[in-house]
């Protein structure tokens, strides 16, 4: 049965007197899969890093994977919590190999130093690897790797650990459309299996949004535009309403794509 990860009552940020997250009520069950989108400065990395524990609301409550913020030690949290983003990208070592990129996330380290790894960590390395067609890098150099490869490599090492939430910060940012159509399609594959944990993933791009997908949240200045099954929030009114300008809205076989009218 589904059980709550996120659940989110009233929270606000306020920073240098700026409300950047303005009064968010917000559930995320363990069989629901987010995207969450809205212009620049909307607020979306703010509330991705609540929900990552990184970060404490100025006002409201904010329950991940059933702690209260504010009452739970966070370092005993975060190792259940799956997060890739562009940030966590950059502390890992450029000469760092790609197996151990993904191995050290059992130790939520970047960089190995002289861990003894047990050999169940290994193989589950080796498998998620697999899963992200990543099965010829585990030698190669973190740094040497294409953009699309180093953003599967983030992914994997994200889910390393059997995460109960996965959370992606613009997953398929700077990548060119193979890259990123590859991206889209393991990422599908992954949201659509039940074995999955929660899936929320920030985009700026509809046509980023992978197949099995199941919620749309849509922010602006802080608030929330639109929040519910993916065929009630996206949508080319709500779209418009959160980008100010005219949009139209298609859906062919779960993908999505969006134009201003
Ligand atoms: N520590 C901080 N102090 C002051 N303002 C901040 C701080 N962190 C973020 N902000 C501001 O809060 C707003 C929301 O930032 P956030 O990064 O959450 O937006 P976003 O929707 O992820 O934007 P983008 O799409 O550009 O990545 C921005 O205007 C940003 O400048």
């Amino acid at each position: 049965m589904a059980s709550t990860v996120l659940q989110f009552q009233g929270v606000s940020v306020v920073r240098d007197g700026n409300t950047i997250l303005d009064d968010i009520d917000w559930s995320v069950a363990s069989d629901e899969r987010w995207v969450i989108l809205g212009p620049n400065g909307a607020g979306k990395t703010t509330l991705l890093q609540i929900a990552a524990a990184a970060m404490h609301p100025t006002k409201g409550t904010a329950e991940v994977l059933q702690e209260s913020l504010g009452k739970v030690d966070v370092f005993e949290l975060r190792p259940m919590i799956g997060f890739a983003s562009t940030a966590m990208a950059r502390k890992i070592p450029r000469n760092e190999s790609v197996i151990d990129t993904v191995l050290t996330a059992a130790y939520s380290v970047t960089g190995r130093w002289n861990e003894e790894y047990e050999e169940i960590d290994d193989r589950r390395a080796q498998r998620v690897l697999a899963e992200w067609k990543l099965e010829g890098f585990a030698k190669r150099r973190f740094g040497s790797l294409s953009d699309g490869e180093q953003k599967r490599v983030q992914i994997a090492r994200a889910v390393m650990t059997d995460p109960e939430l996965l959370l992606l910060d613009e997953p398929a940012a700077s990548l060119d459309l193979g890259a990123r159509e590859e991206l889209v399609a393991l990422l599908g594959g992954y949201a659509s299996s039940p074995a999955s944990p929660a899936i929320v993933m920030v985009t700026h791009h509809v046509e980023e949004i992978p197949q099995g997908f199941t919620h749309a949240l849509l922010l602006a200045d802080g608030h929330i535009v639109a929040s519910g099954p993916l065929a009630e929030a996206l949508t080319a009114e709500k779209l418009s309403e959160t980008f100010g300008m005219q949009i139209e809205l298609t859906e062919r076989d779960g993908r999505f794509s969006a134009r201003a009218v």
